[in-house]
């Protein structure tokens, strides 16, 4: 009796003393440790919104929605759309400037929209020095694995310098002839429409779902058909990611949504065996003669550069195979989705290619590719709405060391949260007409848009992680806008409501219906 009275007092004291270091444990990560990492940012004088436990600032963010959509009949359409994409921080830009703290959960971020604090804080750190925030690493890992957005450090030179020579204008030349074809069945498919008395189609779906298979031939080298089970796995993940993503940085949100968060883990790896077995094949297939897609030139890149620690594994490859499609469809599609509504709004920029078209690639029914360079005016009207409607509306990164800007020291561990809306909208950058759809603002300063600052415009992302499919995005929207408007013009439909929102990129939140007639 006295022996059993003695364990049940020394497994209630086990007990206790494990909740007493679990309680222990949760307070020093939820809090004491988030707000030791606040007040050290704090010292530079930052302020930002009060944040509440253990939403942070969530609550607001959320309340915040301003769903406010506007038609053409009405108010019209207006290109103004930061305070409608980002009204908090909009609203917090009011009262604490362009650099401010704010809480995701319990997790302090530097918001910065002013481009001269971001070229100090910038210019002294190496791609290699910049971390992703830990808090989004979770979420992720099933879209990106150790892909290239993701790793850090001597890792992401590693990979970095087996991918960028796949880049290269001569294999961009190459996987420009993978996009004709499911570009053309698009098109097809819109005169097939026509035909049949419906000219109002929805753009956006169909440019998505081209942009789908040109990304899985480019980057995989498969064809729709034998692609599509990893093209819908690949989608699936990326909505029940998305559903499942709503309390970032708030304590235990990973077991909020427990089904979603499995089901996201399965397809991960679902999708992760599906393209083992596609590099296995390719592996034992593959007889050294050149191939067009991205994976062949890293498993080339990686086979002839085989020294150690410069080649990819077989795990990584699967990786970046993933990150290039989330990283590349939906953004290089949301860029000719917007630019379609723009042309819709402004005919005369639509003339105005169709001219340069004729002039630069003439009326050949094949496309050489080594003349889209010279569409300038496409170049300007790309920027242009890269600039308003910028398919990537944030860039974030963790600090790994501390960063100097000028006084200030931003201690290791800060995470950043670049807000690009703000500094493409941004009128003491652009002038009074920053919210007009302008392309020849890039004429005589292609690059920069005539934007006041270098770092004013970054549609694409800075320093050495910037986005290093951009040159690949530019192949594939010159060749399918060439392609459009060789066939077709097309105005606004006026079931248009006009809505832009942020669903991890930045879309019409109704679709994109236009009227298509054939030329
Ligand atoms: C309009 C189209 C695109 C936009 C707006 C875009 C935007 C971006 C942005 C903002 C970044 C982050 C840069 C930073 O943190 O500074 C990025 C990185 C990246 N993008 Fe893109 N991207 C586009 C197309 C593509 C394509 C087509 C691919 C590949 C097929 C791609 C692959 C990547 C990769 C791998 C990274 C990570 C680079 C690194 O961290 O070293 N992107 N992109």
């Amino acid at each position: 009796m006295g022996f059993f009275k003695l364990s049940q007092t020394f497994l209630s004291l086990a007990m206790l003393t494990f909740l007493l270091y679990f309680f222990l444990r949760l307070l020093f990560s939820c809090w004491i440790l988030p707000i030791r990492a606040y007040r050290k940012i704090k010292k530079n004088g930052f302020g930002g919104p009060a944040p509440s436990f253990p939403l942070g600032n969530i609550r607001e963010m959320k309340s915040n929605k301003n769903i406010n959509d506007s038609s053409l009949g009405s108010s019209g359409i207006s290109h103004d759309i930061h305070s409608t994409v980002f009204p908090y921080f909009a609203r917090w830009q009011k009262s604490h400037g362009k650099v401010f703290i704010y809480w995701l959960g319990t997790e302090p971020f530097l918001y910065i929209a002013e481009p001269e604090f971001l070229k100090k804080m910038s210019s002294g750190v190496l791609g290699k020095s910049w971390g992703k925030p830990n808090v989004f690493k979770h979420d992720r890992e099933p879209m990106f694995g150790s892909g290239l957005v993701m790793v850090e450090g001597d890792d992401w030179v590693r990979h970095r310098h087996v991918i960028t020579p796949a880049f290269s204008p001569a294999n961009l030349k190459a996987m420009a002839s993978l996009m004709v074809a499911p570009a053309t069945k698009m098109l097809d498919r819109w005169a097939t429409l026509i035909n049949s008395g419906k000219p109002e189609i929805d753009v956006e779906r169909e440019i998505i779902k081209t942009a789908g298979e040109i990304i899985a031939r480019t980057s995989f080298g498969l064809s729709y058909e034998s692609g599509s089970k990893v093209l819908e796995k690949l989608r699936a993940t990326q909505i029940t990611l998305f559903n499942s993503n709503r309390y970032v940085g708030v304590p235990f949100s990973k077991f909020m949504c427990p089904k979603k968060n499995l089901e996201a883990k399965k397809l991960g790896k679902e999708i992760d065996q599906l393209l083992l077995s596609i590099i296995d094949a390719r592996q034992k297939s593959w007889d050294g003669s050149p191939q067009k897609d991205l994976l062949s030139l890293l498993m080339q890149g990686s086979h002839v550069d085989g020294r150690v620690g410069k080649s990819l594994t077989a795990t990584e490859l699967v990786d970046e195979c993933k990150t290039f499609f989330f990283g590349g469809h939906e953004t290089t599609a949301l860029a000719l989705t917007w630019t379609l509504l723009l042309l819709a709004m402004h005919p005369d920029w639509q003339n105005q290619l169709r001219e340069e078209i004729r002039e630069v690639i003439g009326d050949d029914e094949e496309i050489d590719f080594t003349k889209l360079a010279g569409l300038k005016k496409m170049g300007w009207v790309m920027n242009e709405v890269l600039r308003l409607y910028s398919p990537a509306p944030n860039a974030q990164r963790q600090s790994r060391e501390d960063i100097k800007v000028d006084d200030l020291v931003i201690p290791n561990g800060t995470n950043m949260w670049i807000d690009v809306v703000a500094m493409h909208h941004d009128p003491a950058m652009w002038g009074d007409d920053v919210n007009e759809f302008r392309p020849e603002r890039f004429k005589d300063d292609h690059l920069y848009g005539g934007c006041k600052h270098k770092m004013g415009f970054l549609p694409f992302g800075f320093g050495g992680r910037m986005c290093v499919g951009r040159n690949l995005t530019m192949m594939e929207y010159k060749v399918v806008l060439t392609l459009i408007l060789t066939r077709f013009s097309f105005s606004p439909s006026p079931s248009y409501r006009h809505s832009p929102s942020i669903l991890l990129s930045l879309r019409p939140r109704h679709g994109l219906p236009l009227i298509v007639q054939p030329l």
